[in-house]
């Protein structure tokens, strides 16, 4: 059944919100390292942002959960989906989404993507490839697809959390704005063209409005110029959440409301792809305290989840908040790191109730670039992801073993 927006629907969950007794059996049964992630939440996150955009089509970003159950869930509720690979693409299709929902975002391809969204286009009527640049048109074109069209345009202007997650104004991303009319124009007589795309980056808080706005704004303009007519513009994902229980929930009404006034009158539907938003809060990873040392500035507290259970720390300095399930007594100020040998393997600094080793602790917002961007650095297996939905629980991937690390070794045997 469908989430509504309502009371129950609160704009964040906090990590103080889960439930300890659910987390510990969850533990006990499944191990950790283990990532939780609640398909309920997903449904109302996704009710909440669909209702703040009733006119807009809602794509979600795959790559911030790719996990089948969670797809599922998504599409059940109506949600179309932005993939970043042919990879994904697959798994969007095996997840049920009809052709018409997909768009597949293609940036500098591999030959292999290309060739793969070529067939999936041909099974899946409807499918939309966006192209950042004239070289994918010209591959696409020489493969013989002739099939949905979307230019993704560098619009200039970013936004985000992190310089390494701000793509609007990364020469890498789409084209240069003022070369998109003709190349589409171009790519009209090949080409089913049917939309124009742009992202700013992600993580937009309150503060990245005013870009944010930018951004629409350039996009609604261009769509007015183009020839032929657009079926849609799509201005990208990136849309924040709190990550510290200070932070504040981002007003979704106020970013509705600039989207739609930034856009301007056109016939075009809107297109937004978030991610974070609908699976972030969804999703805690829960992880074993095994070591506590006392050093000259801080205790440190050794747990089994590291970097690569969960890169966004070591990779963007991203804060998650952590706590101690179910632990009470003195609070005290810890550095909570992970098994691998980098010093970069640290989640941060963060008050713990009486460390103890064989606590279990849990690390907030760990629904959105999580899993999906875990190693096995160290050769460690990857964590299991277990799905939870009401009372029931399911697991959505197994725990990895040492044997699923070197499962693609082969003896080399030279020739
Ligand atoms: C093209 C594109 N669309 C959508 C997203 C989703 O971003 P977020 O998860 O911040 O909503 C991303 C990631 O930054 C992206 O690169
Ligand atoms: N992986 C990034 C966000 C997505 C970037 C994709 N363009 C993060 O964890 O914040």
């Amino acid at each position: 059944m469908s989430a509504t927006v309502s009371a129950d629907n609160p704009p964040v969950r906090r990590l103080s919100d889960w439930s300890d007794a659910r987390l510990d059996d969850l533990a006990d049964e499944y191990d950790t390292p283990l990532y939780v992630i609640d398909l309920e939440r997903v449904r109302e996150n996704y009710a909440r942002l669909a209702a703040a955009f009733p006119d807009a089509d809602v794509h979600f970003a795959a790559k911030a959960n790719t996990s089948r159950a969670v797809l599922e869930t998504l599409e059940a509720e109506g949600a179309s989906i932005e993939c970043a690979s042919a990879g994904e693409t697959e798994r969007a299709f095996a997840a049920g989404f009809e052709g018409e929902r997909v768009h597949y975002t293609a940036v500098n391809p591999p030959g292999i993507d290309l060739d793969r969204a070529v067939e999936l286009a041909a099974d899946h009527p409807g499918l939309t490839v966006t192209v950042g640049a004239a070289d994918t048109i010209d591959r696409l074109a020489e493969r013989g697809y002739d099939g949905r069209l979307c230019l993704r345009v560098n619009p200039g202007v970013g936004a985000g959390h992190h310089e390494k997650v701000r793509t609007g104004a990364d020469a890498k991303f789409g084209v240069p704005y003022d070369r998109a009319a003709s190349l589409l124009e171009s790519a009209a007589d090949d080409f089913d063209v049917v939309g124009i795309h742009a992202h700013a980056g992600s993580g937009i808080s309150g503060d990245d409005l005013g870009n944010h706005r930018e951004l629409v704004s350039r996009m609604g303009e261009l769509a007015r110029t183009i020839d032929p007519d657009l079926e849609f513009v799509d201005v990208g994902g990136g849309f924040g959440v709190p990550y510290h229980p200070d932070d504040p929930p981002l007003d979704l009404e106020s970013v509705a409301d600039a989207t739609r006034d930034a856009l301007g009158d056109l016939d075009a539907t809107l297109v937004v792809e978030p991610g974070r938003y609908l699976v972030a809060d969804a999703g805690v990873l829960l992880t074993r305290v095994n070591t506590v040392k006392e050093a000259p500035e801080t205790t440190v507290v050794g747990v089994d989840a590291g970097m690569t259970a969960l890169v966004r720390p070591a990779l963007y300095d991203s804060y998650h908040h952590i706590r101690s399930v179910g632990a009470d007594g003195q609070a005290v100020e810890t550095t909570v790191a992970g098994p691998i040998c980098e010093s970069s393997d640290t989640f941060g600094t963060h008050l713990l109730a009486d460390p103890t080793r064989g606590d279990l602790l849990a690390v907030g917002n760990a629904g959105a670039y999580g899993y999906e961007m875990a190693s096995q650095y160290n050769s460690r297996p990857r964590p299991a992801v277990v799905v939870v939905d009401g009372d029931r629980t399911g697991v959505a991937h197994r725990r990895e073993t040492h044997a699923d690390v070197i499962a693609t070794e082969t003896e080399v045997t030279w020739e």
